[in-house]
């Protein structure tokens, strides 16, 4: 439990009344029709949430999910409102966003191009991940013939989500709604996956939520396409048989299972100056490499 000086002035930040929290991000009440939802300059890795923030992180990827919002609305509309709504308190200005509430639906709906994560250990297991079966012969990275929906349910915060079959989505939403997430998911990630792939970058996975405005339309929520709700790996180092350099998480990896001598069992320890300049860097370029607009 942080001390208590850091709890008040993490409260003290933000005057509005708190809805959920998830690893690296938060979401407040603004009024009945608006949430506020700001991403921290936390950093996770091995399931940890590291005690050194990187420094534009949340700024980063909430220009990051914005700029996405604006490539993806013809095919989805999204929740986005505003970026610089006078009722964003200046304290997180440029890491969060004036959002619209939304009836979410409980469904974490994840598209896979490729062969890594829960995703591989499944198909190890059983030659198909959430129940869509697959060719034999792939391994760690493989890219897939097409995108597939694999589907998880939310899991308490530290819990990893649980894969589940699109016939288990049906049975509990309804054929029509979870034909529409699939093919909302595939949709989306395919064109994401090639707008990035033309900028070097490789979207292996990602996770969407959705949620139903008043008119009972589905709407692209949360954040989009960004390294904390993807798997992003530089498309110059793919190779196939061994798990993928990330295109942001790997210094921090490599100095947390390296130079640290941390023993992975307990809190990881503060990470050193240059291993942050360096993760910070990544988002910057991959930021900037996607949208060609200077962060
Ligand atoms: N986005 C969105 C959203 C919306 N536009 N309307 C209503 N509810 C939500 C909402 C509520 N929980 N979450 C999941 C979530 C995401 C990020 C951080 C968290 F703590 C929790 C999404």
């Amino acid at each position: 439990m942080p001390s208590a000086s850091r709890v008040e002035s993490f409260v003290a930040e933000i005057d509005l009344p708190h809805v959920a929290s998830g690893k690296v991000r938060d979401i407040y009440a603004v009024d009945d029709e608006h949430l506020l939802f700001v991403t921290s300059d936390r950093i996770s890795a091995f399931d940890y949430v590291l005690s050194t923030p990187i420094p534009d992180k949340g700024e980063v990827l909430t220009r990051l999910s914005a700029w996405w919002f604006a490539q993806l609305a013809d095919l989805v509309p999204n929740h986005l409102v505003s970026l610089d709504d006078p009722r964003i308190p200046e304290s997180v200005r440029g890491r969060a966003m004036l959002v619209r509430r939304l009836s979410m639906v409980p469904v974490e709906c994840v598209a896979r191009g490729y062969l890594a994560g829960s995703g591989l250990s499944e198909y190890a297991a059983s030659q198909s991940v959430c129940g869509v079966a697959l060719p034999g012969g792939l391994v760690d990275g493989s890219q897939l013939p097409q995108p597939i929906f694999t589907p998880a349910t939310k899991a308490e915060l530290g819990d990893h989500d649980e894969n589940v079959s699109f016939e288990q989505v049906a049975a509990v939403h309804g054929d029509e709604l979870a034909s529409q997430l699939r093919e909302l998911t595939i949709a989306v990630y395919s064109r994401g996956r090639e707008i990035a792939a033309e900028r070097g970058i490789i979207v292996a996975d990602t996770k969407f939520e959705f949620g139903r405005d008043v008119d009972g339309s589905l709407v692209l929520a949360d954040e989009v396409l960004t390294p904390d709700s993807s798997r992003f790996w530089p498309a110059d180092q793919w190779n196939t048989g061994r798990p993928q350099p990330s295109y942001d998480k790997q210094y921090v990896r490599d100095w947390l299972t390296g130079a640290s001598g941390w023993d992975r069992n307990s809190e990881p320890p503060p990470l050193p100056d240059d291993v942050v300049a360096a993760t910070r860097a990544k988002y910057v370029e991959a930021y900037e490499r996607l949208t060609g607009e200077t962060f």
